[in-house]
């Protein structure tokens, strides 16, 4: 019996800049990925011989906070299994393990997350060999956010945020995460945003991506990347969340050199000086209400990675 492991990290957006509602249901975006070192795992294992009639796919999912994620075929990371064994032309088993640890609807994409490592994981295990093209075709199909997932580093998606182009970044850039106490569901996060602008009266914008933001990246300047961070579904999530903006705030006058929600929220991102800063910032802002933890982490980190291969 064998198994594969793959590591998955969350993302922040850099930039989310948010087009109008297309025809499809979807916007177009501008959206900058940054993979951040907040990790789930996923595990797929060859079943025990047994039981012919069991599901071919199975899933668990193991951590503190799982609340809300299905384990049924609707766990993205069984979609986009069963999508693989699709491609590949027949049924294939595969006993899947996650272990949890980006926040469950906290707009860090950690439902793609799995999906991606899930693809990665079968891949591997059922000796597909399929090039991480392929791989990237059937992500797109599982969700926009998944591609990214599969690639990680610093990317620019456009389209619904599923066509990707790397981007180039120096050094290393530090994060504070509030996690919050509950999820933001990312239509209902969409659907506000189009309802603010028509009651604006605001014409949704071309999204076009950021030219100071891609030269701090380029130049890892750490306090010019957190002046060009900027997030257009951030209006709307603190209109269906207003204690985020204290979280923000906290943020802000504890030296962050930028404060933003992530995607559709309700996480909400810090960008600190250095690891040291970014250990001081996150004791600093724990007791802030709403929210349940504070995590650190640091980007770019590559995306799925197998992790480990051996007895299931
Ligand atoms: C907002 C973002 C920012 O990266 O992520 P999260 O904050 O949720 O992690 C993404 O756009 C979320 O991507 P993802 O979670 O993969 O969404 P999908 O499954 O493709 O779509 C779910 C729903 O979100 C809305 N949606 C998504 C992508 C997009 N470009 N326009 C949209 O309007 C649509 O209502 C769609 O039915
Ligand atoms: N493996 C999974 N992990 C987390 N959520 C999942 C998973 N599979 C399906 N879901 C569903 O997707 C929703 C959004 O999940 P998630 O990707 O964590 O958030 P976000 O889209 O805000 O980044 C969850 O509320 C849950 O219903």
């Amino acid at each position: 019996m064998s198994a594969i492991t793959v590591r998955v990290p969350a993302k922040v957006n850099l930039q989310l800049a948010v087009g109008p509602l297309r025809e499809d249901g979807y916007h177009d975006l501008v959206n900058v990925f940054h993979a951040v070192s907040l990790f789930d795992e996923v595990t797929a294992a060859e079943p025990a011989d047994g039981d012919a009639t069991a599901a071919p796919l199975t899933v668990r999912v193991e951590g503190d906070h799982t609340g809300g994620v299905p384990v049924s075929d609707d766990n993205l990371a069984v979609r986009a299994a069963m999508a693989l064994a699709g491609r590949a032309g027949r049924t294939y088993r595969a006993d899947l393990l996650i272990r949890k640890s980006i926040p469950v609807a906290g707009g860090m994409a950690g439902g793609s997350a799995d999906a991606a490592a899930a693809l990665v994981a079968c891949n591997e295990l059922w000796g597909l060999g399929l090039p991480v093209e392929d791989l990237m075709e059937i992500a797109a199909d599982i969700g926009s956010d998944v591609p990214f997932a599969l690639l990680g580093g610093t990317a620019v998606g456009t389209g619904r945020g599923e066509r990707l182009a790397p981007l180039e970044t120096a050094g290393v850039f530090h994060w504070v995460f509030a996690l919050a106490d509950g999820g933001l569901s990312t239509p209902r996060v969409y659907g506000e945003c189009d309802r603010l602008r028509e009651e604006a009266g605001e014409a949704a914008p071309r999204p076009v991506v950021s030219e100071a933001l891609l030269d701090a990246l380029r130049r890892g300047d750490a306090k010019a990347l957190g002046q060009a961070l900027a997030n257009d579904l951030q209006p709307a999530a603190l209109a269906l969340r207003p204690s985020l903006a204290d979280t923000l705030a906290a943020g802000r006058e504890h030296g962050a050199l930028g404060a933003l929600v992530s995607g559709s929220g309700p996480t909400c991102a810090f960008l600190a000086e250095s690891a040291e800063h970014a250990h001081e910032l996150a004791g600093l802002i724990t007791d802030v209400d709403g929210c349940r933890a504070v995590v650190t982490a640091h980007g770019p980190v590559p995306g799925a990675t197998i992790a480990g291969a051996g007895a299931g």
